[in-house]
């Protein structure tokens, strides 16, 4: 229905970071109210001019924007445009490997059970967990991996919550059963090929982060 990107290579990771944030906005919102560029830009923190210019990166179906002049942008329409960009209007099947502690609260989350990103398998290589149901979700053997991937549904994401010194070798399993996008927690870059891609997630660094920032306003 909506939403093409005009040219890939120049969306930069930064937009997609904030398509997100728009969905979040956007979603509380009543799907046939139009919002404007400005109050968008009020509720999130942002300027309307980083919203429009972040927006005018993709058209719709019908070859205009998601703009509609004087009124702004309708909720519905740009809520699944930005559904559409961004690949979550369609189910991406995930699996996580390491069901420890932050495997086991990402199991438990309960965006997880969407069907947008919809968890089919849980692995790990502790045998005391291993037929252990989480969200009703059963902990498999590690070993079973490659089975699981030759024979059961198409897997979108891995996410890897595995200790560092095992999370390169995982994820080259993966890698070779197809598997072409990582959600990382593990504390190391992967080796990935150009074709796969890898997102990684470190608190502590977002923390180190927030810390300079919050000297630099102590300054300001
Ligand atoms: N990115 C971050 O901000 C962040 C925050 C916390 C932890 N971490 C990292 O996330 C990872 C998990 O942390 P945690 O606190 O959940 O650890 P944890 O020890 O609680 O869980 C790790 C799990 O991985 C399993 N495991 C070990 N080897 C495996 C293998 N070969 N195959 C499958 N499973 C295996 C273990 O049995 C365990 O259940 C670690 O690498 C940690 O450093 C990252």
């Amino acid at each position: 229905m909506i939403s093409l990107v005009t040219d890939k290579e120049k969306i930069s990771p930064r937009v997609i970071e904030r398509l997100t944030r728009y969905l979040r906005c956007l979603e509380n919102l009543s799907p046939d109210d139009y919002i404007s560029s400005e109050e968008m830009a009020e509720r999130m923190g942002l300027t309307a001019a980083q919203i429009r210019k972040d927006l005018s990166n993709f058209i719709s179906d019908f070859g205009e924007g998601f703009g509609v002049r004087g009124k702004g942008y309708q909720v519905r329409i740009l809520y699944s445009g930005i559904e559409k960009i961004l690949g979550v209007h369609k189910t991406n099947n995930i699996i996580i490997i390491g069901a420890g502690r932050l495997g086991g609260a990402l199991l438990a989350e309960p965006e997880f059970t969407k069907e947008s990103f919809n968890v089919i398998g849980v692995f790990d290589v502790a045998e005391y967990k291993v037929g252990k149901e989480v969200n009703g979700i059963k902990i498999r053997h590690t070993s079973e991996i490659e089975y699981f991937l030759n024979t059961k549904d198409r897997v979108d994401i891995a996410i890897l919550t595995v200790p560092k010194g095992v999370a390169q070798d995982i994820a080259t399993t993966l890698i070779k059963a197809g598997v072409k996008s990582f959600l990382n927690f593990a504390p190391l870059k992967l080796e990935v090929p150009e074709d796969v891609v890898v997102s990684n997630i470190d608190l502590y660094g977002k923390l180190q982060e927030l810390n300079y920032w919050k000297e630099k306003v102590n300054q300001w």
